[in-house]
């Protein structure tokens, strides 16, 4: 645990004023607080979580790889180990954050599932893939560059064996002014409900506003569809937080 870190490990990040808000990173304040801050400020998380498991032991194929892009502390991938009933498979956890990847290891250490899991230390829009059939990509599209998001997913598609899916979770804009705007709203009134106050709610959006870029669901389903995919599908949402299920044709 870095030093000053409370030992409740309780978000409080951006409680106090801050003279200058400085932009959002994955470091070692965030990574130790990281469960309660993921539970707090991203709607249903942890029903995608489980959603990730239960849909991946469906798809999942015997003898293929299975991807957990932006694992952070490895919450999807040790939900599909626990859930996936298949033989030859290796679940493979790959973040940028040294700080994310350190705390993963030792997770994911704690536990003994069938599937073994791999945490890699690398940027997701370099990496080479192995044949997989279920890659998953939990709320991490939105801190890829704009530029490379197209390549990526055509890569993603690339490297899924036929039948194989894609589980892409991100917080998405609302096509109408209106509509986006209200569901913001709610989005922080359930912060609220899970105690943040006015001042950690403004800060952090201040802190993510260059680092976390969103797209909207059009914009999603047209990438996902000019990269190759059959069938796209949303088959979670809870306001401006969406779930994506992307099939690659047999
Ligand atoms: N280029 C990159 N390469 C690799 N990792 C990256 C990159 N950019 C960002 N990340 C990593 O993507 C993760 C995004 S959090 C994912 C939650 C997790 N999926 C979960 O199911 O708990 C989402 C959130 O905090 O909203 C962080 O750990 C980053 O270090
Ligand atoms: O907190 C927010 O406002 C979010 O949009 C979700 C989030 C959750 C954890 C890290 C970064 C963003």
């Amino acid at each position: 645990m870095a030093k000053n870190t409370p030992s409740d490990n309780k978000d409080r990040i951006y409680s106090s004023k801050q003279e200058e808000v400085r932009d959002f990173s994955f470091n070692d304040q965030v990574a130790d607080v990281f469960p309660d801050m993921i539970a707090r400020s991203v709607p249903g998380y942890k029903n995608i979580i489980d959603g990730i498991g239960k849909l991946s032991a469906i798809f999942a194929q015997d003898n293929t790889h299975i991807y957990d892009l932006g694992c952070s502390l490895g919450a999807a991938s040790l939900s599909m180990a626990k859930q996936i009933d298949k033989t030859g498979l290796e679940i493979i956890g790959i973040d940028n954050s040294a700080a994310m990847v350190s705390r993963c290891q030792r997770n994911v250490n704690n536990y003994n599932y069938g599937s073994p899991i791999h945490i890699i230390k690398d940027d997701i829009a370099c990496i080479d893939f192995k044949p997989a059939s279920v890659i998953v990509m939990n709320f991490t599209l939105q801190f890829i560059d704009k530029t490379k998001r197209d390549a990526l997913m055509m890569k993603i598609h690339e490297a899924l064996v036929p039948g194989g899916i894609l589980i892409l979770s991100e917080k998405i804009k609302l096509g109408h002014p209106k509509i986006d705007s209200a569901i913001i709203d709610c989005h922080h009134e359930f912060k609220r409900e899970n105690g943040y106050s006015e001042l950690e709610i403004a800060q952090k959006r201040t802190a993510l506003e260059n680092v976390m870029i969103l797209d909207e669901f059009t914009e999603h389903e047209n990438r996902l569809k000019a990269a190759g995919f059959s069938a796209v599908s949303i088959w979670y949402q809870q306001f401006n937080f969406a779930s994506f299920c992307a099939i690659k044709g047999e």
